[in-house]
This record gives structure tokens, C-alpha cells and sequence, in this order.
């Protein structure tokens, strides 16, 4: 299983790299890395396994924060109007997005990051995705709200950008231009 231990943080290069693109369709190895990678979220959700083995709870997960420079995410969480997402994606990619930026009022945080990084994360207010899925299905989902801001998160990862690099560090909390709060 996939604990604390394997995540990679910060300063490993690997986080500022493009990752490769997944041969598709999928492989058994690449298969079994997204499950355990889904299986991690799901674990560092459940109060006691999170607990016995010292997960920090995580919604999402990109390949890269394991130390694999694959593009493949996983997503488990619900969205604030109670829709459940638990995904395991190959190639996840933004098809469009809005002008209209969002942010999460409380910021960001990540589990290769072992610091507060303070400040507002304007990122699109709705993205349509594309992706393969964990059964090589051709899945497009249309996100907005706290959903589209974890995937975005997510992807971001794939192409080596870390939620920080978007904060206004002159003053963290201004209100960006054309964005939403998201609570
Ligand atoms: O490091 C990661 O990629 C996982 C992040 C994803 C994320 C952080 C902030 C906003 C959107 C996505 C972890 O989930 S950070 C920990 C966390 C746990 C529960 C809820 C929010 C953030
Ligand atoms: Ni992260």
C-alpha cells in the first residue's frame, strides 16, 4: 500500500517535470499503480487506516508525488453540492475552461508540501476533462465548483506546477481579478 513514505515533497526535481504520457491502453503495471493510488485516498479518508499508518487525508493524488513521471491522477472526495468523485485517470486533460477564474477561500494545500503556503489559488471556474479511465473507457467530465479545482490541482502536477506557484505572494489574500470564492 502507498503510506507518507512514498510520497515525494518538494525539491525533488521530479515535481517541476512534464510527465510522459501513458501508453495506451493501459497496462497491467499502470493499472495497478492508479489503483493503489486510489486505494491511497480512500485510506487517508478513513479515520482509523489514516491513523494506524500516519496518511495525511489527501482528495487527490498525481503519479509524480509517488516519484513516477507518468500523467495519471486519482480523485476520490465529494463536491460541496454532495456529488461523489472517485476516478483513477490516464492523460487527464483540459479540452476548455472559463474565463471566469475560482478560489478556495481557505487556499491550498498538498501532500508533497510540508508547509502552510498561504494565499488565494485563482484557477478556472469550470474545465471540461478528457480522460481514459481505470477500465480504458473514454470518459469527459464537465466540472465546476470545488471539483473543478481539485482536478485542476491534479493536472497541474502532471505538468510540474505546484498550487504556490499561482499566489500573488505581494499580498496572497487580494481578491483575484474575475474570480469567485469558492468556500
Ligand atoms: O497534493 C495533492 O495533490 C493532494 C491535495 C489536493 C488538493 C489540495 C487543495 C485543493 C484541492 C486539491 C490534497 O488533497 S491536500 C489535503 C486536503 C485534504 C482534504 C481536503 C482538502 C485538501
Ligand atoms: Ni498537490
Amino acid at each position: 500500500m502507498i503510506t507518507m513514505d512514498d510520497i515525494i515533497r518538494e525539491g525533488n526535481p521530479i515535481l517541476n517535470k512534464t510527465a510522459e504520457a501513458v501508453p495506451l491502453p493501459p497496462n497491467k503495471e499502470d493499472i495497478d499503480i492508479l489503483t493503489e493510488m486510489l486505494d491511497y485516498l480512500k485510506n487517508s479518508q478513513d479515520e482509523k487506516i489514516a491513523e494506524q499508518y500516519g496518511l495525511r487525508p489527501g482528495v487527490g493524488l498525481a503519479a509524480p508525488q509517488i516519484g513516477l513521471s507518468k500523467r495519471m491522477i486519482a480523485v476520490h472526495f465529494e463536491d460541496f453540492d454532495g456529488k461523489q468523485y472517485s476516478y483513477g485517470l490516464f492523460n487527464p486533460r483540459i479540452i476548455s475552461h472559463s474565463v471566469e477564474k475560482a478560489y478556495l477561500t481557505t487556499g491550498e494545500g498538498c501532500l508533497s508540501v510540508d508547509r502552510e503556503v498561504p494565499g488565494y489559488v485563482p484557477r478556472y471556474a469550470r474545465i471540461t476533462v478528457k480522460a481514459t479511465d481505470l477500465d480504458g473507457n473514454e470518459v469527459k467530465l464537465r466540472l465546476r465548483g470545488y471539483a473543478a479545482i481539485v482536478f485542476q490541482h491534479e493536472i497541474d502536477h502532471l505538468n510540474g506546477v505546484m498550487f504556490y506557484d499561482y499566489i500573488n505572494h505581494e499580498n496572497p489574500f487580494e481578491e483575484p481579478e474575475n474570480a469567485k470564492p469558492i468556500e
